[in-house]
């Protein structure tokens, strides 16, 4: 299994959406990345269902949605609703982690616990089974454009130690601040899928961009 791609939608044209995901269409990018934002989680606001429904009916690709919420268990139904692959919840917003995990997989979607960059991968010893997939921050959530932090290679390679020593199939997704360097160094330390927003879209040749990406 070569390296899988998620494009962020945040830095495309919002404007131009329709143009954006035909190109996401045509490219070689295995999921598209949803970043939901509720200026309270971060200091952002993104955009919510109504974009989600539109996109999802504008590609059969599927969609990767990371909840940059509080209380992000509120929306478990609405999520599904949207025919969301992944569910991406933050463990910084989740008191019961374990529930919002077992209410996720039992509406049909692929939970996926996601850390901030200064969360230790250790608070997923004991939930590392029950996920699909793990998500590491990068950069601090809320925004693209933002400066990779090197901690999150280290980091990156302890969570694949921790998959291998427990065996589970858990995939290891990394977002923020990847380019093709970046990108190379998590590939190498045993990243999955690499998310990548600003990289792509202010690409002149995004699609070919993407299968680089694809390529590390
Ligand atoms: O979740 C987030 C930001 O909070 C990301 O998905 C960004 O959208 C990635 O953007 P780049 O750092 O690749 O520009
Ligand atoms: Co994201």
């Amino acid at each position: 299994m070569g390296t899988m791609v998620a494009p962020s939608l945040l830095a495309a044209n919002f404007l131009n959406l329709e143009r954006d995901i035909e190109m996401l269409n045509r490219s070689e990018a295995d999921w598209i990345h949803l970043d939901i934002m509720d200026g309270v989680f971060v200091p952002n606001i993104s955009f919510g269902f109504p974009v989600i429904d539109l996109l999802k009916k504008a590609t059969q690709k599927p969609l990767d949605v990371h909840l940059m919420i509080v209380q992000p268990e509120k929306f478990i139904n609405e999520i599904a609703a949207t025919g969301a692959t992944y569910m991406n919840v933050h463990y910084e917003a989740c008191i019961h982690l374990h529930r919002v995990v077992q209410e996720i997989r039992k509406k049909g979607m692929k939970p996926v616990v996601t850390l901030n960059p200064h969360t230790p991968v250790s608070v997923l010893e004991d939930i590392l089974p029950d996920l699909d997939m793990v998500l590491l921050m990068s950069v601090n959530p809320g925004f693209g454009g933002q400066q990779f932090i090197e901690h999150s290679v280290r980091k990156t390679a302890m969570l694949k130690e921790m998959i291998l020593r427990q065996q589970t199939s858990t995939l290891i997704e990394v977002d923020g601040g990847i380019n093709l360097e970046t990108g190379k160094r998590l590939v190498d330390a045993g990243a999955d899928v690499l998310v990548a927003g600003s990289f792509v879209f202010s690409s002149e040749h995004p699609e070919e961009t993407i299968h680089q990406l694809k390529m590390l």
